[in-house]
């Protein structure tokens, strides 16, 4: 087996500018104490980050137990705790011990033996608790352990004795130091306790990008002359700057030593490993603990769509409601009713009051100013004006055949153009009223209703209803947008908080692979999509009886799909992007359009020729097509709309599952 645990060749690693590593070699012998000092911001934990294949170096190679962290992970042979717990706050100490374990291959029963001993070593509080009700320095305890938990060969902690007190820190180092010895493995630690640092077996001092001496506390203290570490420290720095003012090559201390490290045994825990399978048993099995822990959030996640859905169905696409109309009735003020009659002077009492079915709030004006006025105040949505004669006109007009061009027999309507849409529709029950009007007037004159009527014929429509309500058409594919949505943020924001609460580095350092990671979340976010979908087509069946005349298992599986492709965007952002907050406006940026341009809020056919070609092809717009067109034409999968439905959904998977992997494959910072 190899002598040298850790062996780094001109290790180069900037960012833009920022030289932090700067052709740094280090030697790591095997079974030894190797402390890794620096001021801060000298790129240790840098260093350590390439060492366990979190980062990449831009040049130079790092070579673990004989292994390239180029060529990946270096597993669980390599143990990492980072700088931050890198732990999960919903879990429990036990269930984060299980976790951990299981991921390194152990036994549960062997989890249990050895906290026993982690237990006492660093006095860990009661494993039930949270671990977000515990303080900083227990938290840092709990990561400590974590790592000692499944004993790895070559133990890599970036500042392990941080916030424990001096007595806590001396048992530490007692039991690292009898680690060396019954297990010969190999530790690199950072500390910022320098003193501390005169137990290691070799201390290597970091500055400017590299390491500018390594040899053992003694050596160090020897070689230069001087009684304590922090002196060392100092004294090297001085010589260092004092070479670069020269204007020398690069300053490295050489001193003699003789600390030559061990042959190693083989550690006793060292060789356990876990398939995939384990992993992502373990993985699916912490991500549904922690959900259940969110229990309120997960009801809210699984109820969102399903709430966006009922919304929907309540507030959009139904007639307006409450529409002021104010009345100018310049021929009678209409004070008593009388049925439609053919001779009545006052016919326009009769339109108006059917106008009345609908504008229950109408009210009489005296003047058309005062109209005008309430109009130019937004108080009323539209005004009608009845001429003084109405009723003589229109009864010549109709009665007697003949085309009259007085303007006497219209009523004139002035809307307010700005609320369009309730101006159109006050148009429309104009109109409608109006039919209704004179139908009943030239039944009381004997007249054939055919006199008056437009000659164009709506006869029964293909598909739908002549009445059909535009929260029927609009609904399925408001809830494909909803669901798809819903999917994208649930998903990146899963892989995100991983991501920024460092346990998805402290696994991967563990050996545990992208696509495992990937792959559990695949299986509990599908869970919790299926769940969201139940209960938004429950809604929409159910409650708001949304027609179907289709196949409803071809709705649930389009609607899955579609979901899942909405997972799967999820997961691209999350690989691309590092905060919940990036990839927030991401999706909120790149949604919009995309449900802008899917067809539901506006006809296609309205679009610019070239947004029609794109809006086709984008996510949504043609599951949204196959929905309604399974729900209301009651189409089948053979039919192109429908199945295309499907095509767009599986090649959008695809296509975001490959940026995934890919991103996460050689984003490495
Ligand atoms: N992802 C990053 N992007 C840009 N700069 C970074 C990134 N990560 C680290 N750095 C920079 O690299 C330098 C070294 O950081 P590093 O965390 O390795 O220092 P350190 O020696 O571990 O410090 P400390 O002892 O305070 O933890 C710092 O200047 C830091 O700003």
């Amino acid at each position: 087996m190899a002598e040298t645990a850790i062996m780094v060749r001109g290790a180069c690693k900037y960012y833009g500018g920022n030289h932090v590593l700067n052709s740094l070699d280090l030697t790591v012998p095997n079974c030894c104490i190797y402390a890794l000092l620096g001021a801060s911001g000298s790129g240790k934990t840098t260093l350590l980050s390439c060492m366990v294949g979190n980062k990449k170096l831009n040049s130079g190679t790092i070579q673990i137990l004989g292994t390239s962290t180029r060529e990946g992970y270096s597993g669980p042979r390599v143990g990492y705790m980072p700088q931050e717990n890198a732990l999960y706050q919903e879990l429990t100490i036990w269930e984060t011990m299980k976790y951990f374990g299981w991921l390194a291959g152990l036994t549960t029963r062997e989890i249990s033996t050895r906290l026993d001993v982690l237990v006492k070593l660093l006095l860990l509080p009661h494993l039930g608790q949270q671990i977000s009700a515990l303080s900083g320095g227990e938290q840092r305890r709990i990561s400590f352990a974590v790592v000692l938990l499944y004993m790895p060969q070559v133990l890599i902690l970036d500042e392990p004795t941080v916030g424990l007190d001096p007595l806590l820190r001396e048992s530490v180092w007692n039991y690292l130091i009898d680690l060396i010895k019954s297990q010969s493995c190999t530790i690199v630690l950072t500390t910022h306790y320098i003193e501390e640092t005169r137990q290691a077996h070799k201390v290597g001092l970091m500055r400017k990008g590299y390491v500018i001496a390594e040899a053992s506390p003694q050596a160090l203290l020897g070689g230069l002359g001087v009684n304590t570490l922090e002196d060392v420290f100092l004294k090297l720095s001085k010589l260092q700057d004092e070479c670069d003012e020269d204007g020398r090559s690069r300053f490295v201390c050489q001193i003699n030593d003789n600390f030559a490290g061990c042959t190693v045994r083989g550690c006793d825990y060292s060789n356990t490993s876990s398939s995939s399978k384990h992993k992502i048993k373990a993985l699916v099995w912490k991500q549904f603990v922690t959900l259940l822990r969110n229990f309120p959030l997960l009801i809210f996640t699984v109820m969102s769509s399903a709430l966006s859905v009922t919304l929907f169905f309540i507030g959009v696409g139904h007639d307006p409601k409450g529409i002021s109309v104010a009345i100018i009735n310049y021929e009678t003020n209409c004070t008593a009713f009388t049925p439609v009659q053919c001779d009545s002077p006052s016919l326009s009492c009769n339109y108006i009051e059917l106008l009345r079915t609908t504008f229950s709030d109408l009210n009489y004006l005296p003047s058309q100013a005062e109209g005008e006025a309430l109009l130019r105040n937004g108080n009323i949505h539209a005004y009608f004006v009845v001429s003084n004669n109405y009723s003589a006109v229109l009864r010549q007009q109709i009665y007697n055949k003949v085309t009259n061009d007085s303007e006497d027999s219209a009523v004139d309507i002035y809307p307010d153009y700005l609320a369009k849409d309730i101006a159109v529709y006050v148009k429309k029950v104009a109109v409608g009223a109006f039919e209704d009007f004179t139908d009943l007037f030239l039944d009381s004159c004997n007249v054939s209703t055919k006199l008056m009527k437009i000659p164009i014929n709506w006869k029964k429509p293909v598909y739908g209803e002549k009445q059909v309500e535009h929260t029927y058409m609009g609904g399925p594919a408001y809830l494909l947008m909803v669901s798809f949505c819903v999917a994208s943020i649930v998903t990146s924001c899963s892989i995100l908080m991983e991501k920024n609460e460092g346990t998805y580095d402290r696994i991967c350092a563990m050996g545990v692979g992208h696509g495992e990671i990937l792959v559990s979340h695949i299986i509990t976010d599908l869970c919790l999509i299926v769940c969201q979908i139940v209960s938004s087509l429950l809604v929409a069946f159910l409650i708001f009886e949304l027609p179907l005349h289709g196949s409803i298992y071809l709705v649930v599986s389009l609607a899955l799909v579609n979901s899942f492709s909405g997972m799967c965007f999820g997961y691209a952002i999350a690989s691309i992007l590092q905060s919940e907050t990036a990839a927030m406006h991401l999706l909120s940026g790149s949604m919009t359009p995309a449900i802008l341009l899917s067809g539901t809020m506006w006809p296609r056919e309205g679009m610019h020729p070239f947004l029609q070609e794109l809006a086709w092809y984008l996510p949504i717009t043609q599951p949204a097509y196959s929905i309604l067109s399974i729900l209301h034409r009651g189409w089948g999968f053979s039919k192109p709309t429908v199945y295309l439905g499907f095509v767009n959904c599986f090649v959008w998977s695809i296509i975001f599952l490959f940026v995934c992997l890919m991103c996460l494959r050689h984003k490495r910072g």
